[in-house]
């Protein structure tokens, strides 16, 4: 049978990206070879070191060069480099999103699975974080990301209590079939798994959220009405969280919410450096760790890959439709956490100096356990 190739849009980024980047590819590497599979991985720009190299966080040559694959893998951008105080300077962030909005990537996932081996390594009490396997279904290309904004001087307010008259907006708003085609997705992971959704809104004051939860409730009645749906404020849902982490399935929330929620999430897993996430829309996808460029560790090669590790495996899954595949990978990094092999973040008082590994060796280990 003939070779099966996919062509992979590779984006290292920033800060720790291009070091947890060489992990993931050095794993589907591995993957193709055991899977008779060439996976043609081409790097490209973005972030900061798009806007060092050609002034723009997402040249179109990186856009095109996305779109004209077969996925994207993507591992993290920005830095303190290029924050600047000039609100037109461009940022890495805005690349990012770009690439989002770009690809129509409105869905976001982003499973918070307990490996039996990290108990220890979780904030919370074993008995707590016990059993939690939930996945964040994050709108991702609406909301207060991309809603209109300004910053301006406002000549009435300058000298009023004591303010130099600067004002500034970002807008929340959602169109009813954006919150539709979300709900579905979220209906649909439910019922591939434990059939639950929350969703998570802030009805008591926003009005978005007041049409969230309507439009929620009727994509459910009328499509979906076998899965169980429970509405939590966003607020208590932070709470919540911590407090019975296990009681959720499917989270479902706008874009900023989830943004928020999926990092508190991380952390009961242990480490954000685990937290691993799929975006989805109608044409290519792209795979990318939930955490950023993580500049207070960069360049030092002791940077969790895992999560990129873990993303290539979606990418398997979701792109290429290879689960037996990406069960492979999900099996050698639980195998290899299971035998006490850690990186810092998830290392703790038990774990031995010599099972401390660095970026490249736990790459390596993921490897040799394939
Ligand atoms: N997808 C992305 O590209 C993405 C996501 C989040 C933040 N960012 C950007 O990253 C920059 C830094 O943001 P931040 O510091 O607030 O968040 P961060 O996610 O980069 O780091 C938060 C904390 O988690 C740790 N951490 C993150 N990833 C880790 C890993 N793989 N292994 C071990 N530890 C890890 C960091 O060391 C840090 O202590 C900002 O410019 C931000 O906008 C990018
Ligand atoms: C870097 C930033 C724009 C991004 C987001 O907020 O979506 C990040 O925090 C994430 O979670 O992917
Ligand atoms: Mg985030």
């Amino acid at each position: 049978m003939a070779k099966a190739t996919y062509h992979v849009c590779t984006l290292p980024g920033d800060g720790i990206g291009p070091e947890i980047m060489a992990e993931g590819k050095k794993v589907l590497a591995a993957v193709g070879e055991k899977a008779n599979v060439d996976f043609v991985c081409e790097d490209h720009l973005i972030g900061g070191a798009a806007i060092d190299a050609c002034g723009s966080p997402l040249p179109d040559e990186t856009l095109n060069a996305a779109k004209a694959s077969d996925a994207v893998l993507l591992a993290s951008v920005g830095g303190p480099k290029w924050d600047s105080t000039d609100p037109n300077a461009p940022r890495p962030e805005q690349g990012l999103l770009g690439i989002r909005k770009g690809l129509g990537l409105y869905t976001n996932l982003r499973p918070v699975k307990i490996y039996d081996a990290l108990a220890g390594a979780s904030t919370l009490r074993p008995e707590v974080i016990k059993g939690v396997d939930l996945v964040i279904v994050r709108e991702l290309t609406g909301g207060l990301y991309f809603g209109r904004r300004e910053r301006f001087y406002d000549e009435e307010g300058a000298g009023a209590n004591g303010g130099r008259g600067q004002r500034a907006y970002d807008t929340m708003e959602y169109r009813e079939y954006e919150v539709e085609r979300i709900a579905r997705k979220a209906f649909e992971a439910a019922r591939k798994r434990r059939n639950k959704v929350t969703s998570v809104d802030k009805r008591n004051v926003l009005e978005t959220s007041r049409m969230w939860r309507e439009v929620v409730h009727r994509v459910h009645d009328e499509e979906f009405p076998e899965v169980e749906l429970e509405d939590l404020l966003v607020d208590n849902t932070a709470m919540q969280l911590i407090n019975r982490p296990a009681d959720f399935d499917v989270i479902v929330t706008e874009n900023m919410f989830g943004d928020i929620l999926s990092d508190e999430a991380a952390q009961i897993t242990g480490s954000l450096g685990m937290l691993a996430s799929a975006s989805l829309g109608d044409g290519v996808s792209l795979f990318e760790p939930s955490a950023g460029s993580a500049p207070d560790i960069a360049g030092k090669g002791i940077a969790n890959p895992l999560a990129q590790i873990l993303s290539a495996g979606m990418m398997l899954t979701y792109a290429f439709d290879m689960t037996e595949e990406a069960g492979w990978v999900e099996s050698a990094v639980e195998r290899v956490l299971d035998d006490g092999w850690r990186t810092r973040d998830i290392a703790d008082d038990a774990t031995p100096t010599d099972h401390v590994l660095g970026t490249a060796a736990m790459g390596d280990k993921v490897v040799e356990y394939l």
